[in-house]
């Protein structure tokens, strides 16, 4: 498998595709790499070694439509290394990991989520820009190594009400021997990536249109759009 490799799977004009791109985050050694290949590849890779941030490239059919996931397997070298600015900014939506047999990491995601909100408030702030999912975020937290149970840490309980509070996704999953539930993590925050997009145009709609009490078709998530900002 090669980063940023050709896609396979039947060819269409680029402008029929929806493009979803997804950072992975989590503590070092929590699975990121392993959720990577085993979504991309259905395969699981023990030892990943890599210095640096990945991005690959994916096509796949999302609820019948064909999406072109492009993933950022992040890489931080320390407990206390947040994502790079430019990856929280490119990202579309957010896989937040930790493992289930390490505290620190359940630590770290509570820290990153925060982080993560503040880098893109500041760089709108900024700017006046967003990507398409404005300056929410789109996100679904995963507690991976579920096979680990002997060696857990982190109750399941927990990581229920850490995604309460997110108000996103939840699942313990298993890089190391689960296919379709870690595929249905990416396919979830893919969804949700779209339903953001749809919240930023019908913003962008009530803002021209000047109608603010206009179309509601979205109502999860707690964070602002873009176009909140008057
Ligand atoms: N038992 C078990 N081990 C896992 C699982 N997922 C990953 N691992 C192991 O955890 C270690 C770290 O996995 P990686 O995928 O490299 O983790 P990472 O978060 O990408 O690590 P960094 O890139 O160093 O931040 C490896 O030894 C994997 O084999 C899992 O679901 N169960």
């Amino acid at each position: 498998m090669s980063s940023s490799s050709g896609i396979r799977g039947i060819r269409r004009k680029k402008s029929s595709l929806s493009e979803v791109k997804i950072a992975i985050i989590g503590a070092p050694g929590v699975g990121k790499s392993a959720l990577a290949v085993r979504f991309l590849t259905k395969r699981y890779i023990g030892e990943y070694d890599h210095q640096s941030e990945t991005r690959y490239k994916h096509e796949i059919l999302v609820d019948g439509e064909p999406v072109l996931f492009e993933i950022c397997d992040t890489c931080p070298k320390l407990e206390t290394d947040m994502p790079l600015s430019d990856t929280i900014i490119w990202a579309d939506g957010f896989i937040l990991v930790y493992s289930i047999t390490d505290r620190g990491s359940f630590n770290y995601i509570k820290l990153v989520k925060q982080y993560i909100i503040d880098v893109r408030q500041q760089h709108y702030d900024k700017t006046g820009t967003t990507n398409s999912s404005g300056t929410f975020a789109p996100m679904v937290l995963l507690g991976n190594k579920g096979d680990m149970v002997h060696l857990r840490q982190v109750a399941t309980e927990e990581g229920e009400i850490l995604s309460k509070d997110f108000d996103c996704y939840f699942s313990e999953v298993a890089a190391a021997d689960q296919v379709s539930e870690v595929a249905e993590a990416f396919l979830e925050l893919c969804r949700e990536v779209h339903i953001s997009r749809r919240k930023n145009k019908t913003s962008l709609l009530n803002r021209v249109l000047g109608n603010k009490s206009g179309l509601r078709s979205y109502s999860r998530g707690k964070s602002d759009t873009v176009f909140s900002k008057d």
